[in-house]
């Protein structure tokens, strides 16, 4: 609706039809050498990117706001960052000053499909849809071409979709699932039809089968891949060129770890403290994905993770290599990103300069990489050869951003621009002699013969001389000290000159799409190569590391230990330096030691130590060297963790339900040769309750040895510790301290046995609490802890000895026992049916706790 009291223009029918069609979508629209947007969309972009709102009337009653054409794409990345949606809403008729300029929505500029120009992130782009008992999921960045689907359980797409980070997901309408913080874009359910997709994909990949792919015939992840290309063309206007062949993925390859996991192990983020910092010795930005990949995608497939070791190694033996690989990288760019952009229609020659000197760069990567294993032997075939000689002798060693703002096209490259460039050329010589010649005609030494925009060529004398002017000269402008003329032989020279530049600008042109579309033929090849320039930049970074932060090779089997000596936090360790970090050891298998118990004060070490434990794991299923003297790695498929107490106001969860959440979670997806990390489960509410929690989930993980769960569990529940003594697989650690007559001292050192108590008290002394409070403080620590140890006890004389799982409830026995005395043989069906009734209400009741004090207290 209109603000009463605005008058309806035309210009202004034009952007209301136009705001009509794009409701949800912050309208740009293209006024002259600016993008205006007016009404609620104003205010809101005025309010988001902080820019004047101003109005279009006197009233006031038309709010506007602009941003300028040239920088548009730093206000859209803004935008995308805060969720927002934008139409580019451009002119597409040439003014002609009588007529309304027609425009167009020529671009949808959303979270998931934004490609920014200056190299920062890379969007990814989500799908999923519901399957049986499962989902289809697919994801798609534009960014790179990066193409991939699959199907996975209930329980897994959460932690899929995780590994990914979309900034956007499209789901059918009404199939949002719970408790996944994505921004969801609900679309029409025959948009996610897998068989009309199939036929989509098909036609866009060139290919008469996705078989090949790994993609069956109306295999169900084909619903969401088409809808992602879908929604990707859509936003685009146009075909993605520059789409990767589509990639299965399946679970059970690669290391999972979900978002919590990622950002609970600083593996990206903060800048300047993370796994990617510490590792990130990338010389290209195709480095810099690549390592980013496989940080958030380690393998879990030995022979793969032996190769890319293999490769780190060499590099790490051979400094002289390494040094030289690094010096051939340093002319490669994001040609990725530039072919997207070439592709997208945003990019210009700047963008075909990247690609030329990523060729030109190839031989000399090539003959570096000779001595990693064969996967990352580059070769170039005959037509890329050909492309990068074209490249070079075509393109101008500097490009400018735009066509417009030329040279692009090299002299020398084609004749017909010379030719016409010599013509424009030599009448810049026949404008000089033209002025000498006016200067002698006229006697007026300070005669000058200039250009601008406005008037074109012109003549201008000063006013002192205006009394010398011949009867020809035509005034065109006074000015306060000269006036400015043309005569009909100026105009006449001005004529044939914008002709020829005209015809210049038209021929170059036409050579730079003939260039263009040289390179957008190669995209696969350009892409299949920058691939493994990428990777062969990722592992020159891993050997710098390994070389730099004293690294050693990890030994990377199927088996069953996690063994580390003398092993070091990553981030921890660059952070202190010069202060040494201590290092520490650890052991995990799968029978007797699959779970540490770590106990110790506060600010002892501990979530240092369980990090670091994950860490490790991590930097070795990616190929990297890992920060300890000795490592041994039965590879995991999974990393869960529960680490820190934090609130999630936003969507209005407490510290301690944030944390049960998360530990649902990781108890409810429990998959095979998983890595359980849990740091002060039960912190975040009373001690009786918090301790019962961390008691029973220490349990649970310990029953699961079906599924090979090792498990890292921190507490400063001392009294947690007696569990060591129920259950087997469970080993006592603490971290080491020294108390001296002047209070606590960390060492830091992880040692094979329980903590005597917390030291809560003299961590708080090391605060600076009052010594009042501090004295207060042990005397009810004394009466308290007194309390506790009877009560602890107390938990376990109940059932001494008993069977594992009667430590949960000793009705599971009675609930056996009534179940092998039946004889279904003398039952009829009613009864046997009456029977299950009974059992499953028990059983139900068990699950549930009910009744459980009532028969206490029988
Ligand atoms: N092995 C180590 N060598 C040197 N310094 C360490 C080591 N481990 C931890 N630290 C230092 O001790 C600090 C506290 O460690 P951490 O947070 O792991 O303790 P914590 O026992 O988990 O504490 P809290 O129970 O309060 O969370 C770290 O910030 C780090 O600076």
């Amino acid at each position: 609706m209109l603000p009463d009291g605005v008058k309806l223009t035309p210009m202004l029918e034009q952007y209301l039809y136009w705001k009509e069609r794009y409701k949800d979508y912050l309208l740009f629209f293209r006024m002259g050498d600016f993008y205006e947007l007016f009404f609620d969309d104003a205010k809101e972009a005025s309010r988001l990117l902080d820019i004047a709102l101003t109005a279009r009337d006197q009233d006031r009653s038309i709010p506007m706001a602009g941003v300028p054409h040239h920088s548009v794409e730093q206000y859209l990345a803004k935008l995308v960052e805060q969720g927002r949606k934008v139409a580019i809403c451009e002119q597409v008729s040439e003014p002609d000053g009588k007529t309304l300029v027609k425009r167009q929505v020529v671009r949808l500029v959303t979270p998931g499909t934004f490609v920014p120009s200056d190299g920062s992130g890379d969007a990814y782009l989500a799908a999923c849809a519901p399957v049986g008992e499962g989902w289809a999921f697919a994801v798609i960045s534009l960014s790179t071409g990066q193409f991939e689907a699959g199907v996975v359980s209930t329980l897994e797409i959460h932690g899929v979709l995780s590994a990914y980070a979309p900034t956007e997901v499209l789901v059918p309408r009404g199939k949002i699932p719970d408790g996944m913080p994505w921004r969801w874009v609900e679309r029409e359910l025959d948009l996610f039809s897998p068989a009309a997709n199939e036929v989509l994909l098909k036609q866009r990949l060139g290919l008469s089968t996705l078989e090949g792919l790994g993609f069956p015939t109306s295999d169900p992840a084909l619903g969401p891949a088409g809808a992602v290309l879908r929604y990707a063309e859509e936003t685009q206007f146009r075909a993605i060129g520059h789409l990767r062949p589509l990639k299965r993925i399946s679970l059970g390859r690669g290391l999972m770890l979900d978002l919590t996991s990622q950002r609970n192990l600083d593996l990206l983020e903060p800048k300047g403290s993370s796994l990617f910092s510490v590792l990130n010795f990338c010389v290209t930005p195709l480095g810099k994905r690549v390592l980013k990949e496989w940080i958030l995608h380690p393998l879990n497939d030995p022979d793969e993770i032996n190769l890319r070791l293999d490769a780190v190694q060499s590099l790490v033996e051979d400094p002289l290599a390494l040094n030289a690989i690094r010096s051939s990288l340093g002319a490669v760019g994001d040609v990725d990103r530039a072919v997207s952009r070439l592709h997208l229609g945003t990019g210009g020659p700047r963008d075909a300069g990247v690609c030329r000197d990523f060729l030109s760069a190839l031989p000399d990567v090539a003959a570096c990489a000779a001595l990693f294993p064969e996967r990352w032997r580059i070769s170039l075939s005959s037509a890329l050869e050909e492309l990068k000689v074209t490249l070079e002798a075509a393109l101008e060693e500097v490009l400018p951003r735009d066509l417009s703002e030329g040279p692009v096209i090299k002299q020398g490259y084609d004749g017909e621009l010379d030719e016409l460039r010599s013509f424009v050329d030599g009448h810049e010589g026949w404008l000089s002699a033209f002025e000498d010649r006016e200067r002698e005609r006229t006697g007026i030494k300070g005669l000058k013969v200039r250009y601008n925009k406005v008037f074109g060529y012109y003549i201008e004398v000063s006013k002192a001389n205006l009394d010398k002017v011949p009867s020809d000269y035509v005034r065109r402008q006074t000015l306060v000290n000269a006036e400015r003329f043309v005569t009909q032989e100026l105009q006449e020279f001005e004529a044939r000159m914008s002709k020829a530049s005209m015809a210049v600008s038209v021929r170059e042109a036409h050579v730079w799409g003939e260039v263009l579309s040289r390179i957008l033929n190669a995209t696969p090849e350009i892409q299949s190569l920058s691939a493994l320039v990428g990777e062969i930049d990722c592992i020159q970074s891993l050997a710098v590391a390994a070389v730099e932060r004293g690294y050693s090779r990890p030994h990377v089997d199927l088996g069953d230990v996690f063994h580390l000596k003398d092993a070091r936090h990553p981030v921890v360790e660059v952070a202190l330096h010069p202060e040494p970090f201590t290092p520490n050891d650890m052991y995990l298998d799968s029978g007797e030691r699959r779970m540490i118990l770590l106990t110790g004060p506060n600010m002892a070490g501990k979530s240092t130590y369980l990090r670091m434990g994950a860490l490790v794991a991590i930097m070795a299923q990616m190929g990297s060297f890992v920060p300890a003297s000795y490592a041994r790695i039965g590879c995991f498929s999974r990393i869960y963790t529960r680490i820190g107490a934090r609130d999630d106001l936003v969507r209005g969860q407490s510290t301690f339900m944030v944390e049960m959440v998360e530990t649902a979670q990781i108890l409810n997806s429990l998959g095979p040769r998983s890595l359980v990390i849990l740091d002060e489960i039960g912190r975040g509410t009373s001690t009786d309750d918090g301790m019962s929690i961390a008691w029973a989930v220490m349990e649970y993980l310990h029953h699961r040895s079906d599924v090979g769960v090792k498990v890292l569990f921190a507490t400063h529940y001392h009294e947690l510790t007696v569990l060591a003594d129920q259950l087997p697989g469970v080993s006592n650690w603490s971290v080491a301290v020294e108390e001296t007559p002047r209070g606590v001292v960390f060492l830091h050192h992880v040692i094979p046995r329980p903590a005597d108590r917390s030291y809560g008290v003299e961590v708080a002394r090391l605060a600076g609490l009052p010594e009042s409070v501090l004295r207060r403080s042990r005397e009810l620590l004394e009466m308290f802890e007194g309390r506790r140890k009877r009560d602890v006890g107390a938990a376990f004389d109940v059932a001494p000895g008993v069977v594992q799982l009667s430590l949960f409830d000793p009705r599971v026995d009675g609930l056996l026992e009534e179940l092998a005395a039946c004889d279904p043989d003398n039952m009829t069906p009613l009864q046997g049916l009456e029977m299950i009734y009974e059992l499953k209400m028990k059983a139900l009741d068990i699950l549930r706790g009910g009744g459980h004090k009532a028969r206490e207290q029988d």
